[in-house]
C-alpha cells in the first residue's frame, strides 16, 4: 500500500512531518510520500522522504506568471504530482494538459476523482494511478472505506486497470486495512498526520498492520 500525506495548507511543520515520514518508511518498508506546499518542495525532499507536489500547471516553460511549472517542481526535489484534487479541482483539457506537463518533466502521476465515473474519465487519460475522495467525507475522520465501501470497489471496476487510491477521512490502521480489502492500492490522507498532537505516533499506528 502506498500511503500519501497531504498537506494542503495545514500550519504544520513539513519538515518535521517529511522527517518523521521517511523514518517511518525506512522502519517499515511500507511507501510513504509527502506532498507539501510548492515552495516547501525542496526543504521536504531534503528529508529523504519520497516527495510529491500538489498540483503541477498545464504550461510549458514560457510566460505564465503564477503558475507551477513541472520541471520546477521535478528539480526541486518532486517525484510525482497530484492532479485535479477536489480542492483544486481542473478542467477536462487542464487535467490532460498538467498530465502531459507532468510526463516531460519525469514525475509520477495521480488523478483525483469525486466518485467512480470521474474515475472511469480520469483513467481514460492515462495516468499512473487515480485516487477516489468523496469531498463531503474529506476532513471528516469518517473513512471512505467503512463510509462508503461501494464507491471504492465501484471506483476500482471503473478505473478498468488503472491503480485506484482512496481517500477521505483515512486515520487509522484499520482504515487503511479495509481500504487495501476493498481493493484500492494506496490511501490519500490529510488531518489524519498534519492535524494530529502526535503525527509520529499517528502515522505509526496507521501503517502498523502493513508493516
Ligand atoms: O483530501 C484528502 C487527501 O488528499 C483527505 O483529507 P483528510 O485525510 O483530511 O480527510
Amino acid at each position: 500500500m502506498f500511503v500519501l500525506i497531504n498537506l494542503k495548507a495545514y500550519p504544520c511543520d513539513p519538515i518535521d512531518i517529511a522527517s518523521i515520514a521517511a523514518e517511518v518508511a525506512a522502519n517499515t518498508g511500507v511507501r510513504i510520500a509527502v506532498a507539501p506546499q510548492a515552495a516547501d518542495l525542496a526543504a521536504v525532499a531534503e528529508t529523504g522522504v519520497e516527495t510529491w507536489a500538489q498540483h503541477v500547471s498545464s504550461i510549458e516553460h514560457g510566460s505564465h506568471t503564477g503558475s507551477t511549472l513541472a520541471e520546477a517542481a521535478s528539480r526541486a526535489g518532486a517525484e510525482g504530482t497530484l492532479l485535479n484534487h477536489s480542492e483544486h479541482r481542473l478542467r477536462l483539457a487542464d487535467i490532460d494538459g498538467s498530465l502531459r506537463a507532468a510526463e516531460r518533466a519525469g514525475l509520477e502521476t495521480i488523478v483525483c476523482a469525486n466518485n467512480p465515473k470521474q474515475i472511469a474519465a480520469a483513467s481514460r487519460l492515462d495516468p499512473d494511478s487515480v485516487a477516489v475522495e468523496p469531498p463531503e467525507l474529506i476532513g471528516t475522520g469518517t473513512p471512505v472505506s467503512k463510509a462508503d465501501p461501494d464507491i471504492v470497489t465501484d471506483s476500482v471496476d471503473a478505473a478498468s486497470g488503472t491503480p485506484v487510491l482512496c481517500g477521505a477521512g483515512i486515520s487509522t490502521g484499520e482504515d487503511l486495512v479495509a481500504a487495501s480489502d476493498l481493493g484500492a492500492e494506496g490511501v490519500l490522507l490529510a488531518s489524519g498526520v498534519a492535524k494530529a498532537d502526535d503525527p509520529r505516533t499517528a502515522l505509526e499506528s496507521l501503517v502498523d498492520p502493513i508493516a
